[in-house]
């Protein structure tokens, strides 16, 4: 059975078509990314599948399940946006009135709150009020929340906004270290942070889903990423365009060049590349099988 079916699914807010007309199955697995501009419908669509807007038209189902029914409970959580926590209440107080209200008992939900705080690494801080908080422990809490009961799936909108890198790479890792037993939908607007996380992409524009992109089919493609440290811009793009089986070199921002190569003329580009590199003396930062997620989506 999928995890997430939407069939023709639209959703209006009055005269405004937020989502329209979007269909798609998604299968229990790796992270996946819901990407698109400012307005595309990502919160929306997370809103419809947690069951608290109701769709104007088609349907969505997960596990089988209309959203929001009763048979989900403590199946699929969510990390809205602008996710806060009461300001009054101690940390562990919520946690257990939150587990009471899946079903736990007290003593049950005391421990799972216990077992979520301490996944996000804030066992120190259970009896503190969120008040007491730093901006990036305070979203570590909230994603805590959002893992009470053990969800199959979890919906993370923007988890990592405004955190600093160190806070953000917690939440990557923590993503990673869980999504072997939980799917994660991760909508974001840090397409650097989808890449290393997400193996499946779908972008929305405009309430329309475009295209959903794969990023193991990475492995297959004909394109290499470099991103260079130091080089010269216009003789490194004359000397990679002179191995036998590149087709083009394109330069991008920051250093970056992407090259489109015939890959059954040449089994080994890369140690070309670093033969390449060293006859010049130029230093590469990161090489990158495939195009970057902003080039897929963006050209
Ligand atoms: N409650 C509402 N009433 C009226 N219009 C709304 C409402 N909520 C969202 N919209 C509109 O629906 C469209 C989709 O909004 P939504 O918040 O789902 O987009 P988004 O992709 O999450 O945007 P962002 O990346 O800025 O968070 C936008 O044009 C927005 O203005």
């Amino acid at each position: 059975m999928s995890l997430i079916q939407c069939t023709n699914l639209s959703k209006s807010y009055g005269s405004k078509l937020a989502l329209n007309n979007v269909s798609l199955t998604l299968k229990a697995g790796a992270p996946i990314a819901l990407v698109g501009p400012n307005g595309a419908g990502k919160t929306t669509l997370f809103s419809l599948l947690c069951g608290y807007l109701l769709p104007s038209n088609g349907s969505v189902t997960i596990m089988g399940e209309t959203p929001g029914s009763r048979k989900l409970l403590g199946k699929v959580s969510s990390l809205p946006q602008d996710a806060t926590l009461d300001p009054n209440l101690s940390l562990m107080t919520q946690f257990i009135l939150f587990g009471t209200l899946q079903g736990l008992s007290k003593a049950q939900a005391k421990s799972e709150g216990e077992r979520v705080l301490s996944l996000v690494g804030l066992s120190d801080v259970t009896e503190q009020k969120p008040t007491a908080l730093s901006h990036g422990m305070s979203k570590r809490a909230s994603i805590a929340q959002a893992l009470i009961g053990s969800p199959s799936l979890v919906l993370l909108d923007e988890p990592t906004a405004g955190l600093d890198p160190a806070n953000a790479k917690v939440v990557r890792e923590l993503v990673k270290s869980l999504s072997a037993d939980i799917t994660f939908v991760i909508s974001s607007h840090n397409l650097d942070e989808l890449e290393k996380l997400c193996d499946q992409v779908l972008y929305l524009d405009q309430g329309e889903l475009g295209q959903s992109v794969s990023m193991q089919e990475n492995l297959l493609d004909e394109y290499i990423t470099i991103s260079m440290q130091s080089s010269d811009s216009d003789t490194l793009i004359k000397e990679v365009e002179k191995i036998i089986g590149v087709n083009s070199v394109i330069p991008k921002q920051d250093n970056e060049f992407l090259i489109h190569y015939a890959i059954n003329e040449i089994q080994d580009i890369e140690i070309q590349l670093f033969t390449l590199f060293a006859q010049h003396g130029w230093k590469y930062k990161a090489l990158l099988k495939g195009r970057t997620l902003e080039d897929k989506l963006f050209s």
